[in-house]
This record gives structure tokens, C-alpha cells and sequence, in this order.
């Protein structure tokens, strides 16, 4: 609070409610205040100048009692009713005309002040706040990419403002605004989640920050930065053979939205807690579908709605996870299993760098956060690429050639290995670009832990912060032509920092990067080279369950190449 007095630039209203008697009004003291003068200001004067008025009208020498100087009595004395007789004569009216619209435009004025300034009357970022409590929810979640483009359009700024879910929030635009989200981790802002997602989460790695967040970072990347990775790769290869085998040979048919969902989720269940029976992963699946569809809604506490059933899905899981948990610490200490197995024994068994081991709450929530994380982003992304294939066939083409020339340098059942994903150059710009015009996360959020500036805008601390992902990808300045598929725009350095940012970026960066990188591959390794697919429908309804789903499942036509020569 002392702040505010040293503030130079306050708005003057609000300037006698900030300082008074040596203290300060607490913050809630200063908006109720702020809120009681508006309401005062705006009905009690106009209703005294309407009562003016009718007495005007009704009679004859209030006016000249105006004129004489005893306009502030006259004005008392109509209102509690001691009489005049009219007098209207044109003066009085304007007069009375210039009042009002002198009190309306102070009014006006002072709205307008409050929006843009702050309370020490500081510049905040342009902007809209919407309606009262919703304020842009709506819009913001009804097309986030078109929302962040019209506003950074109309304010030409590197920031602007807006109201989310009842608060303030300040959305940072292109490469610098990523940049500065980015790099200022535990100085200026921290990650944020809804309440409502960090009830479900807990303890996991999304919802903790500062030291926690790097020990759990720690914890969790020793399994999935790439050297860890590399002896997993025939295993996934092994579990995408097995995958086509039963759900996509001999079909004409197939929902590939669904099944890659399957695929993504097996790998995820075999790599992180070696959950390999098919029917357990698909209970499992079930329950992940119900939460993460709940997962961002409204928390309403009435049974039925879809956040209410995100939670006891959450709960399920979570006993479900326990139950693996503690059968495998058993098989760790009869050595039936390995602490390299996956996952699960690797965070049972290994201690961090003051010696600590996670507790049983920690395995599970992170666990759940993996396994969640392993059901979604990699499958919506490859819903992405199998859309964007379908119709560039010259695209499709240089994948297979470069898929072919991988599949013919082994014997036909020897497994891909590290090496092989090296190799997949061209495949992988292709995903890139797939994620550049169609990102499936458009971007997260944060909290500002301290007030601070940015391109010239006060952003006040505890406002929400958003980076994004859309529009950065869209700027003609980074990529010429943005609106063209252009896979050689990754070749050599690729685009310049913060330009391309899918994954996000900094500290919080997604940790299963990597991972994601391998399965996609690994899946269109094997899809490439044995078919070629059609769109059943081609204009065919992506939802945003939160992150791109097809809405029929995306049935494609199998061609298998064979018949195809
Ligand atoms: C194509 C697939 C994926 C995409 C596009 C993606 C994208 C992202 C993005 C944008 C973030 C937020 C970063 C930020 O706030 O700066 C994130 C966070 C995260 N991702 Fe991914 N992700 C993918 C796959 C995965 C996979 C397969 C895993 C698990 C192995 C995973 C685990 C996580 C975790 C644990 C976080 C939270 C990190 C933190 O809060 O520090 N992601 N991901």
C-alpha cells in the first residue's frame, strides 16, 4: 500500500480514498468505496436535477428564483416540495443541459480512467473487459485463435487486456511476449492452473512451482529426455506392430482418430507404469475420456455435470493407480521387478538431490498427470497430420519415400531403433508444420507474482497471464506465407527463438517433448509405409474437448499399398 503514495500519476477520485489518516484503505475498502460514489454519483444527483425539472414544468418562477442567486436552495426546496411557479425560459434549460452532460461525461471520463489505469494510476495494456463477471469468457473460449488475432489487429500492441472467468488478463503477442513469458519463471510470473484442475492434479508437476517444480522436473525428465528414451524405441515400435495388427489390417475402414487415441494410450501405459493387458488399459482409457472432457469446466458441485464427473473420474483413477503402485512395491522388494523398469519403479526407487523420495501421493498424481498427458496432445496432434496428409499428396509422398528408404535399410522384422528416428527428417518437419498452422494447445497460462512492466503497460500483480501459440505461428514476419503448408521452413536452424512455439517454452517447456516426438514417428513409420488413406469425411467436425477431437471419430479408406501397385 505505501506504493500508492509514492505514486505521482493517481486518478484524483481515486486519490483522497488511497491516503487517509496516515493509513491506508485496504484494497477491498478502496473498490467498495469506488463502487458506493459511482452508485451515488449516478442516481441520486440526476434524480434531484429530474425533480428540478418537473418543478420547472410545473412551476412558474422557479427560474427566476435561479437567477437571483438561490439556485442551491431552490434546488432543496423543490425537492422536499416548498413550491415556485414555472418560468421555463431558455437559458435555464441550457443551463440545466450543460450539467447534465458536463456530470454524464465526467462519468464517461472516469469509467474510462478506471479501465485503463490502474488504482496508483498506472497505464494497463487496451483492451476490453466484457460483461460483468463473465467478462470475454465466452468469446475467449469460443474461438481463442480468432479472438487473439481480431484484438491484436485492433490494439497493434504486444499486449492487451481482457476479462477471463471473472478476472483480469493480459494476453502476450508474438515471439518477444513469449519470450518474456518464458524466461521470467519464479521472477515475475508463475504457471497457473483452475482451481477446479488443480484438485484434480495435486501434487503432479503442472500444478506445483518454484522448488518443488524443479525437483519433480528433475525427477521426471532423467526418464524422458532422449538418452533415456532410446532403449524404448523398439518397444514402441513393437507396441505400434501389434497395434496395427489388430485394430487397422484387413480393414477398408477404419476411425483413426479412435484408434490413435488406443495407440498413444497403450504406449503410455506400457512405458510409464507397465500396464499391458488390454482391457485394464481400456477401463483405464474410459475413465481418462470422462475426466478429460470434465477436466476445464465449470466446478458446479451438481452431480451429472461434466465437471462433477471429471472429478469422481479423477478419484477412480487415482485407486486404480494406487492399487498398480503398491503391488509394484512389492514386486521391488521380492526383485521381480527392475527400478529401470518404467515410470512407476523409477520414481519409487530413486531419490533426489537432497536425498527425498517422492511421497505415494506424488508417484500417483504424476503418474495420473503422464498418463493424462500421454492420452491427448499426441493423438489430436496425429489427428492433425492425418487431416493435413489427406489432401498434399506431394507431402504424403516424400514421407513415404523417406519412410521406405528406413523400412528397406533392416530385415523386415527388426525393430526401429534410435537411429531410425534420426532419420526421419523430413516426416518430422512435416509434423512441425502440422503443428505450426494447427497447434493443439494454443497456448497456457500464468499468474504475475509481483506488479510489473512491459512494452510501456503496468500489469498488475495476481492478474492472469496467457502466451499463445496461433498467432505467433501465423505472423507473415516469422513465416513468409504463413497461411502456406511449407514443411522446408524447419530445414537447417528453422525458425528463429520463440517464433515456434507448440510445445511452449522455458522452465515449464513441455517435458514429454521427446517422447511425443518418438511415438508420432514411430506410428507414422508404420501407417506411411503400408497405406495410403481418404478422408471418409472430408469436412468432417473438429471439437475442442479441451483439444482438438474429431467429432465422428475421423473414419478413413484404407488403401493398402500393395493393392495400390
Ligand atoms: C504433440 C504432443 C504434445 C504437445 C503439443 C504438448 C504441449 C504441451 C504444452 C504447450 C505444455 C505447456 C508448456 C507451458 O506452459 O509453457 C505442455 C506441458 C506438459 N506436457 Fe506436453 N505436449 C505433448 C505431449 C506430451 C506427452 C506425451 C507428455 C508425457 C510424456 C507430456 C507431458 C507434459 C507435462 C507433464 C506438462 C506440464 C509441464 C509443467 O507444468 O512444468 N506432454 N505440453
Amino acid at each position: 500500500m505505501k506504493d500508492r503514495a509514492r505514486s505521482k500519476t493517481y486518478c484524483p477520485i481515486y486519490s483522497s480514498l488511497l491516503i487517509t489518516r496516515g493509513g491506508y484503505m485496504s484494497d477491498t475498502e478502496v473498490v467498495n468505496n469506488i463502487l458506493l460514489l459511482l452508485f451515488s454519483g449516478h442516481d441520486t444527483s440526476s434524480s434531484t436535477i429530474l425533480m428540478v425539472l418537473k418543478h420547472m414544468a410545473e412551476k412558474p418562477y422557479f427560474y427566476e428564483e435561479i437567477l437571483k442567486g438561490v439556485g442551491l436552495l431552490c434546488v432543496y426546496n423543490t425537492y422536499t416540495g416548498v413550491g415556485f411557479e414555472p418560468v421555463m425560459e431558455q437559458g435555464v434549460m441550457m443551463l440545466l443541459s450543460v450539467l447534465v452532460i458536463g456530470f454524464v461525461t465526467l462519468m464517461v471520463v472516469c469509467r474510462w480512467w478506471c479501465c485503463q489505469h490502474d488504482q496508483k494510476g498506472l497505464k494497463l495494456p487496451p483492451g476490453t473487459m466484457g460483461w460483468p463477471l463473465i467478462g470475454e469468457t465466452l468469446q475467449f473460449l469460443g474461438s481463442n485463435e480468432g479472438f487473439i488475432k481480431e484484438k491484436t489487429k485492433k490494439y497493434k500492441t504486444e499486449v492487451f487486456k481482457t476479462n477471463f472467468l471473472g478476472r483480469p488478463l493480459a494476453v502476450f503477442c508474438g515471439a518477444a511476449g513469449n519470450k518474456f513469458v518464458f524466461s521470467n519463471e519464479n521472477r515475475v510470473l508463475v504457471t497457473t492452473w483452475p482451481p477446479s484442475v488443480v484438485r484434480i492434479f495435486g501434487t503432479a508437476l503442472n500444478t506445483t512451482t518454484g522448488d518443488d517444480a524443479k525437483r519433480t522436473r528433475k525427477l521426471l525428465m532423467a526418464f524422458l529426455r532422449p538418452e533415456a528414451l532410446q532403449k524404448f524405441i523398439s518397444r514402441m515400435d513393437l507396441v505400434a506392430r501389434e497395434h496395427f495388427r489388430t485394430h487397422w489390417d484387413g480393414k477398408p475402414v477404419v476411425k483413426a482418430y479412435d484408434m490413435m487415441k488406443a495407440y498413444v494410450f497403450s504406449l503410455a501405459c506400457s512405458q510409464f507404469a507397465s500396464i499391458e493387458r488390454e482391457e485394464r488399459r481400456a477401463e483405464l482409457s474410459a475413465l481418462f475420456t470422462v475426466m478429460v472432457k470434465g477436466l476445464m469446466s465449470l466446478d458446479l458441485k451438481i452431480p451429472g455435470t461434466s465437471h462433477y464427473k471429471a472429478k469422481k473420474a479423477a478419484v477412480a483413477l487415482k485407486k486404480e493407480l494406487r492399487k498398480e503402485m503398491e503391488e509394484r512395491k512389492v514386486a521391488l522388494s521380492e526383485g521381480r521387478s527392475s527400478p529401470k523398469q518404467d515410470l512407476l519403479s523409477y520414481l519409487l526407487t530413486t531419490a533426489d538431490d537432497q536425498g527425498g523420495y517422492m511421497s505415494d501421493t506424488e508417484v500417483v498424481d504424476n503418474i495420473l498427470l503422464l498418463l493424462f498427458s500421454g492420452h491427448d496432445t499426441s493423438s489430436s496432434t496425429l489427428l492433425m497430420v492425418l487431416k493435413h496428409l489427406a489432401d498434399k499428396p506431394n507431402i504424403y509422398n516424400e514421407i513415404l519415400r523417406e519412410q521406405r528408404e528406413i523400412a528397406q535399410s533392416k530385415n523386415k522384422e527388426e525393430l526401429l531403433n534410435w537411429e531410425d528416428i534420426r532419420k526421419m527428417k523430413y516426416t518430422w518437419n512435416a509434423v512441425c508444420e502440422v503443428m505450426r498452422v494447427s497447434p493443439v494447445v494454443g497456448g497456457t497460462f500464468r499468474r504475475a507474482i509481483t506488479d510489473f512492466n512491459y512494452a510501456g503497460f503496468h500489469i498488475p500483480k495476481d492478474w492472469t497471464l496467457h502466451w499463445s501459440a496461433h498467432t505467433t505461428h501465423m505472423t507473415a514476419e516469422y513465416f513468409p506465407e504463413p497461411e502456406k503448408f511449407d514443411p522446408s521452413r524447419f530445414e537447417g536452424k528453422g525458425p528463429p527463438p520463440y517464433t515456434f512455439v507448440p510445445f511452449g517454452g522455458g522452465p515449464r517447456m513441455c517435458p514429454g517433448l521427446e517422447f511425443a516426438r518418438a511415438e508420432m514417428l514411430v506410428f507414422l513409420h508404420n501407417l506411411v509405409k503400408n497405406y495410403k488413406w481418404e478422408l471418409v469425411f472430408p469436412n468432417e467436425k473438429i471439437h475442442m474437448e479441451p483439444l482438438p477431437a474429431a467429432a465422428k471419430g475421423l473414419p478413413i479408406h484404407l488403401h493398402p499399398h500393395q493393392q495400390h501397385s
